[in-house]
C-alpha cells in the first residue's frame, strides 16, 4: 500500500480530532455497557460488534441487529475503502508479534554472559544491526560547545585524533543542517541551549558568525533564556538529556563493574538462604538476617559517597511499611515493551493518559555489572514522576506513596543472587521507582532455558524465595511480578502460583517467613507455548483475579500486610483490601475492551501493550470513554512528537538522529497496523483482526497504514531528513529476513 504522494512537510500536530463518528460510537458503547454480559463466568462475554453497521457516508451507526457478515480474524473494512490485493507492495510485511517481542536486544547473550561469557549465535532474537550514522569527520568533544576562537581545551592536545577546526568540521565533517522543525533545534527551542553544539543537525539555529572590531569573523554558539529550569528530574550529568531521571553516574557504574559497590542487604539475605539450605527447618524459622554494616570502600571514606545507603543496616521493611502502591480503573497501565517501550515512546503515552509505565525489561546481570546500555533502560522522563514532587532545583527522593510515581523498572533474572543484587542496586541508585517488577513471562527460548522469564512459572519455590528476598532488600520500593497463564498450552498454572504468592508456600507459612510480599500481580492471559496465537484467556484471568480477591481476606489472617485503604482505594473498589493488586493483560485495543475486562475480569486495572503501540491514544479513549477517530494529520502529529522526544533524549547530532529514526521505524512497524475506526464497518476493532488491503480517507492516511518499510522511512524523513548513507533497517520478521538498505 505504498502511497504515491507524500506531503513535503509535516503538518502541525494541532489538528482537531475527527470526531464525526464518536457520538454514534458512544451511543453504541452505552448500549453495550448494559445487558450484553452473559451469565456464566466461563462464557466469553460479548460486547459485540455485530450490532453496529455503517451508512454510505462512512458513519458508523447502531442498528441493534446482530450481523453475521463479520468474518473471524478479518477487520471489517467498509467496501469503499477496499483495494485490489494485486496493488499491494510485495515487500510489505505481515505482523509478527512473537518476533517483535523477542527482537532487538540480545537478551539471551546477556544471560549467557552471566554464565561465563559464552555468547550465542544466530536465532531470531539476535540484536539487529542498524549501521552507524556518524559524521564523516568527527569533531572533538572539547570543541562541541566552544566558540571558534576559544582556546583549545583538549586533554589529548596534538595527539587527539578528532577534528578541532570548527569551520572544517562544518564544511567537510557533517551533513547539512536539517530543515525539518522549521530548521529550529527542538532542544534549543525548549531548553535555550543545545548540548550537541556544532554537532547538532540544527546547529545553524543556535550559532552565528560575528565580526570582531579587528575584522576577524568568528563562529559562536548562541543561547537563549527560556525562563525554565529543566533540571528537576535530572540526577546526573548534563549530557543525559532534558528532564531525565534515574541517571546513574559513571563512577557508580565503574564501582559496579569493579565489584566495589557494597550490597550488604543482598549479601546478608543470601547468607541466610544458604544457612537455611544447609541447616533445614531449624534455621528457617529465623527471620531474615539483619544486614551487617560493611567496610566502606576507600572512595566512600574519602568522598562520602553512598552515605545515603546507611539505611542498609536497618532491618528490612515489612511489606505493609513500604510505600503504598495503587491500581484502579482510572490507572491504565502501559506494559513493559522491549525496544518499543523506550523513554520517548513512554513520554508520548503519558501525554495521552497512561498512568503507569514500565521500563523495557532490563537484564539483572548486566545491571549489576554496571553496563551502560542496560542502565539506560531504567531512566525515566520527568512526566513519569508526580508533578508536586518537582522542586526548582535538585532531586526529590522521598515519595510518600508509590502511586506518586508512574514509572517502574522491570527486571529479569534467573538466580536469586542476581535478582536480589539487582534490586538492591536499583533501589540504591534510582530514586524514581514506583516498583520493581520481576519478569516471569518472557517466552524467549534462551531466556527460558536459562531459568529466567517464564521458566520461573514452573519453579514456584524458587520464585517465591526470589520475590521475598527482593522485598527484603528493596527498602521502601514495592515488588511486583508479571506472569503468564503457564508454560504449556492447556495446562494453566497461574492460579496455583497466585495462591502461593499471596499466602506463601507451606514451608514459609510454617517457618513464619510469611508470604512473598508482592504488591501486585499482572497476568498476561496466554501461555508461553501459545505465544501470540489465539486470544488472551480473559476467563482464566477472571478466575485468578477472583481467587486473589478471595485470598486477600485469608491472607489478612496470616500476615499483617493488609493495606490501609485510602480515598482512591475506596473509590475504586469496596472489596476487602489487602495485597496484592491484580492486573489483567491481553488484547486490549479500545476503551470498550478495557471497560469490559475491568467489569468482567475482576481486575484492579488492565495493562496494555500492542494496543498502545498501534494507537497510543488508547489511553485518551479510556479516559474519555469514547472512540477517537484520529485524523491522519493528528496521527502524524504523534509521530512528530515522538521524533521531538527522541531528539531531546538521544540527541540532535547525527548519532542521535539515527537512533531516533531507528526507534521511530520500530514503532511505525506497529502503528501502521491501526485501522481507522471511521473506515471500519463494525466496532469494536479487534487486536487479532487483520485488515484486507485498504486505502485510507486521504493519501496521508494510506501512507500511515502502509506495511512497507520504505514508507516508514519516508515518514521518518518528514521529521528527521534523509537517511544517513550508512543507515540500515533490518526488519524483525524472520520470514522476511532480508536486509534492507535505506535509500538516501
Ligand atoms: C514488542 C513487544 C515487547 C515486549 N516486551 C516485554 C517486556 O520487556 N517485558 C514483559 O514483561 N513483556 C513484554 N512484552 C509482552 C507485553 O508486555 C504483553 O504482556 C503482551 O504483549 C500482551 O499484551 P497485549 O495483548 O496488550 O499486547 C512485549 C510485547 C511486545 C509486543
Amino acid at each position: 500500500m505504498a502511497a504515491d504522494e507524500v506531503p513535503a512537510m509535516p503538518p502541525s500536530s494541532s489538528d482537531q480530532a475527527n470526531g464525526h463518528t464518536e457520538a454514534k460510537h458512544r451511543q453504541r458503547d452505552e448500549q453495550n455497557s448494559g445487558g450484553d454480559v452473559q451469565e456464566s463466568p466461563r462464557k466469553r462475554v460479548k460486547l459485540d460488534p455485530d450490532t453496529t453497521s455503517t451508512t454510505d457516508e462512512g458513519q458508523s451507526k447502531t442498528d441493534g441487529e446482530p450481523r453475521s457478515d463479520r468474518q473471524k480474524g478479518i477487520a471489517p473494512i467498509k467496501k469503499e475503502f477496499l483495494v485490489d490485493i494485486s496493488t499491494l507492495d510485495p515487500t510489505a510485511q505481515q505482523a509478527d508479534d512473537d518476533a517483535a517481542e523477542a527482537s532487538g536486544r540480545g537478551h539471551e547473550d546477556k544471560l549467557a554472559a552471566g554464565r561465563g561469557g559464552k555468547k550465542t549465535q544466530g536465532g531470531q532474537n539476535h540484536a539487529r544491526q542498524y549501521g552507524q550514522s556518524r559524521d564523516a569527520i568527527q569533531l572533538c568533544k572539547s570543541r562541541s560547545l566552544a566558540n571558534e576562537f576559544d582556546e583549545l581545551n583538549c586533554s589529548f592536545g596534538t595527539k587527539c585524533k578528532w577534528e578541532h577546526d570548527i569551520r572544517k568540521y562544518l564544511k567537510d565533517g557533517k551533513r547539512e543542517d536539517l530543515s525539518t522543525f522549521d530548521g529550529v533545534c527542538p532542544i534549543y527551542e525548549v531548553r535555550g541551549k543545545c548540548l550537541a553544539g556544532w554537532r547538532c543537525r540544527f546547529a545553524g539555529s543556535h550559532s552565528k558568525e560575528v565580526e570582531h572590531e579587528d575584522g576577524r569573523k568568528e563562529l559562536v554558539q548562541t543561547q537563549k533564556d527560556v525562563g525554565q529550569d529543566f533540571g528537576a528530574a535530572k540526577d546526573a550529568d548534563e549530557e543525559e538529556g532534558v528532564g531525565v531521571g534515574n541517571v546513574v553516574s559513571i563512577g557508580d557504574k565503574i564501582n559496579l563493574r569493579k565489584r566495589k559497590f557494597p550490597l550488604p542487604k543482598s549479601d546478608g539475605y543470601l547468607q541466610y538462604l544458604e544457612r537455611k539450605r544447609n541447616n533445614g527447618s531449624e534455621n528457617a524459622k529465623a527471620p531474615p538476617v539483619k544486614a551487617e554494616p560493611t567496610m566502606k570502600t576507600e572512595d566512600e571514606e574519602t568522598n562520602g559517597v553512598h552515605d545515603a545507603r546507611a539505611s542498609y543496616t536497618e532491618p528490612p521493611l515489612k511489606p505493609s511499611e513500604k510505600r503504598r502502591i495503587y491500581y484502579g480503573a482510572e490507572t491504565p497501565v502501559l506494559a513493559p515493551l522491549t525496544t518499543q517501550g523506550n523513554l520517548p515512546f513512554r513520554r508520548l503515552c503519558v501525554s495521552l493518559g497512561a498512568e503507569v509505565t514500565w521500563s523495557e525489561m532490563a537484564m539483572g546481570f548486566p545491571l549489576i555489572q554496571g553496563e551502560k546500555q542496560e542502565w539506560a533502560l531504567v531512566k525515566c522522563h520527568e512526566s513519569e514522576l508526580a508533578p508536586p514532587k518537582y522542586t526548582p532545583k535538585g532531586v526529590v527522593q522521598n515519595y510518600d506513596n508509590a502511586k506518586d510515581l508512574k514509572f517502574g523498572a522491570q527486571i529479569a533474572a534467573n538466580k536469586p543472587y542476581i535478582a536480589l543484587k539487582t534490586t538492591e542496586v536499583l533501589t540504591a541508585l534510582c530514586p524514581h521507582l514506583r516498583a520493581i517488577d520481576l519478569n516471569c513471562g518472557c517466552p524467549i527460548d534462551l531466556v527460558y532455558k536459562q531459568g529466567a522469564g517464564s521458566a520461573l512459572l514452573d519453579a514456584r519455590s524458587k520464585l517465591e524465595n526470589i520475590l521475598r528476598g527482593m522485598n527484603v532488600v528493596s527498602g521502601e520500593v514495592p515488588i511486583t511480578v508479571k506472569i503468564r497463564t503457564g508454560v504449556k498450552d492447556k495446562q494453566p498454572t497461574a492460579e496455583k502460583l497466585c495462591r502461593r504468592l499471596v499466602l506463601g508456600g507451606e514451608e514459609a507459612q510454617d517457618s513464619g517467613e510469611g508470604p512473598s510480599g508482592v504488591a501486585a500481580i499482572t497476568l498476561h492471559g496466554r501461555s508461553r507455548q501459545q505465544r501470540y496465537t489465539r486470544s488472551a484467556d480473559w476467563e482464566y484471568i477472571a478466575e485468578c483475579a477472583n481467587l486473589v480477591q478471595n485470598l486477600r481476606s485469608d491472607r489478612a489472617e496470616v500476615t499483617d500486610t493488609v493495606r490501609e485503604p485510602d480515598a482512591r482505594d475506596l473509590s475504586a473498589s469496596a472489596k476487602p483490601d489487602g495485597l496484592p493488586y491484580f492486573i489483567g493483560n491481553g488484547d486490549i485495543l479500545s476503551h470498550v475492551d478495557y471497560n469490559q475486562h475491568m467489569a468482567e475480569g475482576k481486575v484492579d486495572s488492565c495493562m496494555i501493550a500492542r494496543g498502545a503501540l498501534i494507537k497510543p491514544w488508547i489511553f485518551e479513549e479510556i479516559a474519555t470513554n469514547q472512540y477517537l477517530d484520529k485524523s491522519a494529520s493528528e496521527r502524524l502529529g504523534y509521530i512528530e512528537r515522538f521524533a521531538r522526544n527522541g531528539l531531546e533524549y538521544w540527541g540532535s547530532d547525527e548519532i542521535g538522529v539515527g537512533t531516533t529514526r531507528r526507534f521511530l521505524l520500530e514503532w511505525l512497524s506497529f502503528s501502521c497496523r491501526y485501522v481507522p475506526v471511521g473506515i471500519l464497518e463494525h466496532l469494536p476493532p479487534r487486536l487479532g483482526d487483520r485488515p484486507p488491503a485498504f486505502k485510507g480517507r486521504s493519501d496521508l492516511e494510506t501512507l500511515l497504514s502502509s506495511a512497507n518499510y520504505k514508507d516508514w522511512i519516508k515518514i521518518s524523513e518528514m521529521f528527521l531528513g534523509p537517511t544517513h548513507k550508512d543507515f540500515h533497517f533490518q526488519p524483525k520478521h524472520k520470514s522476511n529476513s532480508y536486509e534492507i538498505e535505506a535509500e538516501g
